[in-house]
C-alpha cells in the first residue's frame, strides 16, 4: 500500500509552507490544522525569540549548526528571519568555519533530505531525479562533487553541506527566494578512506571515478539541467583542481554558469586589493604580488589581477611579470614540465629568477628577491606563513597586504594576531574565515573576511534580476569594483577593508546593479534603464515573511 498522507499535513511538514504556531485561526480552519498546533497564535517575532533562545542553549558550534539546519528543514521563513537578524553571529555557523565540520560529520548528523544527491550508478535517471526535486521552478543551483571541500579535501557526499550553506547565503545575503534554490551533490564516489569505512556514510561507497567517465557524468547532469531549467544559474563549488578549470571552460558559453572558487574568489580578492591600495597608496599597477598555492583560487585571482593591472595601464606581459605563484614544488617557472594547462600562463621565465635559489625557489626566496607588497595564501595548508615570511614581507614594504584566504580556520596560513605581531602592526590583513579584531600597541585592527560570500549572492541577484544568459569576466570585474567602492577603509584608513557582514544585503544589491549593467554592456542581458534594473533588483529581493495561505 502506498501511503500518501492527508493533504493538510503538507502545510506543517513542507518547510517552505510551514508557519508553525504562526498559522492564523482562519488558516488552521481552512487547511485542516485544528488540534495539530498549540492554541496560542504567535507572531514571527515571538517565534524568533524562542528560536534564538534555543540556538543559544546549544553548546558547541556544531550543535548550533545542527539546530539551525533543523530549523531550516522545519520552517524556512523562520530560519531566514533568524539568520538575517543575527547574520554576523550565525554566518560562521552555517558557513565557514563550522560548515567544514558539518561536511566531515555529514553522515553522523544527517537528518532530513534536502536537495539532490545524484550517485554515479544512477546516472541514466538524472531527468527523473530533477523532476523529483519537488520545487515548482529552480533558478539557482549550487553543485559540488565533494572532492575539494574548503581546505579539507575529499568529503564525498558529505560535501552537500557546502551547496546548502552557499544557497542559504544566496537567500540571506542575496535575497533569492529559497523556493527557487537547489543544492546538488554529484556523487562520483570518494577516495577518503575514513568515509568509505564509516558504517554511517551516506554516499556511494566506491572509489572516485575519473577521466572520461567522470566528465561524461558531469555532462549528463549539465545537459539534464539545461533541458529542464534552461535559464538556471549553475554555480560550481569545491571541485578539485584537475576538474574545476576544464569544467568552467567547457560550460561557460553553453549556459549561465560560473565557478565560485575561481571567479568569485578572484572578484572578492580583487575588490579587497583595490580597497587596500587606497590605504597603502600603492596602486595595483605598481604592486608585486606573491601567492602560496597555484590552484583554482590562486590562478583565478592571479588572472583577474592581470586584467586589473592591464586596465591600469600595464601591458599583459608586464602584469604577468609582477605576479609570482608558489606551489608545492616552488615558484612556477617556464622550466616546469608538469604544470596544468590553466597554470601555464602564470610562470616566470627561468632566466629571470636564476640565482634566487639552488633548487626549487621557495616563497621566502620570492619575497627576498621580488620584494612583493602583497601576499595571498590559497594553499589550504595551515601555518605556512611563518614568522620569517611575514618579517621578510615587512622588511621590504611599509604596509604589506597579507591575505591568508584558506578555509576553514584550521587551514589558515597564519592567524591575524601573529601576522600583525610579526609585522609590528604594519600589515593590512584580510582572511577567508572570520576573525575578531586584533589590538596591537593600543590600535585596533579590523580583520575583513575576504571570502567569495561577498560576491556570489550579489552575482546571483544581478544575474537573475537582469535576466542574464551568461556570466562574463566583465561581470566579475564589475562586482570587484562595486565591492571596493563600498570599502569602509576608503574614508577611514583604520577601518576594515570590506564592509561589515551585517551590511551584506546592501553590498549584494550594489553588486547586483553593477553586474546587471555589465551584463547589458556585454550583450548577455536585455537592455533596460538604470531605473528599471534597480526596480528589478528590489522586486527580486526576497525577505523572510509569512504569506497568507488561506
Ligand atoms: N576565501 C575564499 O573566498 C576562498 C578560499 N579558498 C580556499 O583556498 C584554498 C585552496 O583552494 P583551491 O585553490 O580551490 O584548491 P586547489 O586544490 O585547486 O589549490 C591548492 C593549491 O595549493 C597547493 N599546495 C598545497 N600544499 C602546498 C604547500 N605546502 N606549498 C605550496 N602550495 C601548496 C596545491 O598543490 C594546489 O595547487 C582552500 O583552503 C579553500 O578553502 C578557496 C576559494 C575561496
Ligand atoms: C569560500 C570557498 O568557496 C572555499 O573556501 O572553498
Ligand atoms: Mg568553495
Amino acid at each position: 500500500m502506498v501511503y500518501s498522507g492527508p493533504a493538510n499535513l503538507h502545510y506543517v511538514t513542507n518547510p517552505l509552507l510551514n508557519k508553525g504556531t504562526a498559522f492564523s485561526l482562519q488558516e488552521r480552519e481552512q487547511l485542516g490544522l485544528m488540534g495539530l498546533l498549540p492554541p496560542h497564535i504567535e507572531t514571527l517575532e515571538t517565534q524568533l525569540d524562542r528560536a534564538y533562545a534555543a540556538f543559544e542553549r546549544e553548546e558547541t558550534p556544531l550543535d548550533k549548526h545542527v539546530y539551525l539546519r533543523g530549523l531550516q528543514d522545519d520552517n524556512e521563513v523562520l530560519f531566514y528571519a533568524l539568520l538575517v537578524r543575527h547574520l554576523s553571529e550565525m554566518m560562521p555557523i552555517i558557513y565557514t568555519p563550522v560548515v567544514g565540520d558539518a561536511c566531515k560529520q555529514f553522515s553522523e548528523i544527517y537528518d532530513h533530505p534536502r536537495g539532490l544527491i545524484i550517485p554515479f550508478p544512477e546516472r541514466d535517471r538524472i531527468d527523473e531525479m530533477l523532476d523529483n526535486a519537488i520545487l515548482p521552478s529552480v533558478e539557482a543551483i549550487v553543485v559540488t562533487d565533494g572532492e575539494r571541500i574548503l581546505g579539507l579535501g575529499d568529503q564525498g557526499a558529505g560535501g552537500m553541506g557546502i551547496p546548502i550553506g552557499k544557497l542559504s547565503l544566496y537567500t540571506a545575503a542575496g535575497g533569492i527566494n529559497p523556493s527557487v534554490t537547489l543544492p546538488v551533490v554529484l556523487d562520483a564516489g570518494t577516495n577518503n578512506q575514513e568515509r568509505l569505512e564509516d558504517p554511517l556514510y551516506i554516499g556511494w561507497r566506491h572509489e572516485r571515478i575519473s577521466g572520461d567517465e567522470y566528465f561524461e557524468f558531469v555532462d549528463l547532469f549539465v545537459q539534464a539541467v539545461m533541458r529542464k531549467w534552461p535559464d538556471v544559474l549553475l554555480q560550481f563549488e569545491d571541485f578539485a583542481q584537475q576538474h574545476a578549470a576544464p569544467l568552467l571552460a567547457r560550460y561557460r558559453d553553453q549556459l549561465c554558469t560560473f565557478n565560485d572558487d575561481i571567479q568569485g574568489t578572484a572578484a572578492v580578492t580583487a575588490g579587497t586589493l583595490l580597497a587596500a591600495s587606497n590605504v597603502t597608496g600603492v596602486s595595483l599597477k605598481d604592486a608585486t604580488i606573491a601567492f602560496l598555492g597555484a590552484g583554482s583560487a590562486g590562478v583565478g585571482i592571479a588572472e583577474q589581477l592581470v586584467q586589473l593591472m592591464v586596465r591600469q595601464g600595464l601591458s599583459e606581459t608586464e602584469a604577468r611579470g609582477r605576479i609570482y605563484l608558489v606551489d608545492r614544488n616552488g615558484l612556477l617557472t617556464d622550466a616546469m614540465t608538469d604544470l596544468l594547462p590553466f597554470q601555464k600562463q602564470l610562470v616566470q621565465p627561468v632566466d629571470k629568477v636564476a640565482g634566487w635559489a639552488e633548487g626549487n625557489i621557495s616563497l621566502l626566496d620570492v619575497i627576498n628577491n621580488a620584494k612583493p607588497n602583497i601576499l595571498v595564501g590559497v594553499s589550504g595548508q595551515a601555518g605556512l606563513f611563518s614568522e620569517a615570511i611575514i618579517r621578510a614581507m615587512a622588511d621590504h614594504t611599509e604596509h604589506p597586504v597579507v591575505l591568508p584566504l584558506s578555509n576553514p580556520t584550521s587551514r589558515i596560513e597564519a592567524v591575524p594576531a601573529d601576522i600583525l605581531r610579526w609585522s609590528d602592526g604594519c600589515a593590512l590583513v584580510a582572511t577567508g574565515s572570520p576573525f575578531d579584531p586584533v589590538t596591537i600597541a593600543g590600535n585596533i585592527h579590523h580583520i575583513a573576511q575576504c571570502n567569495n560570500s561577498y560576491i556570489f549572492p550579489g552575482m546571483g541577484l544581478g544575474v537573475l534580476a537582469a535576466g542574464a544568459r551568461r556570466v562574463t569576466d566583465g561581470m566579475f570585474m564589475a562586482a570587484a569594483e562595486a565591492l571596493a567602492a563600498l570599502s569602509p577603509a576608503k574614508s577611514d584608513r583604520t577601518a576594515s577593508l570590506l564592509p561589515d557582514v551585517s551590511d551584506i544585503c546592501e553590498v549584494s544589491k550594489a553588486i547586483a546593479f553593477a553586474v546587471g549593467q555589465q551584463a547589458q554592456l556585454d550583450g548577455v542581458a536585455p537592455n533596460t534603464t538604470e531605473y528599471d534594473l534597480k526596480a528589478a533588483i528590489d522586486a527580486k529581493f526576497w525577505t523572510p515573511h509569512y504569506e497568507e495561505i488561506a
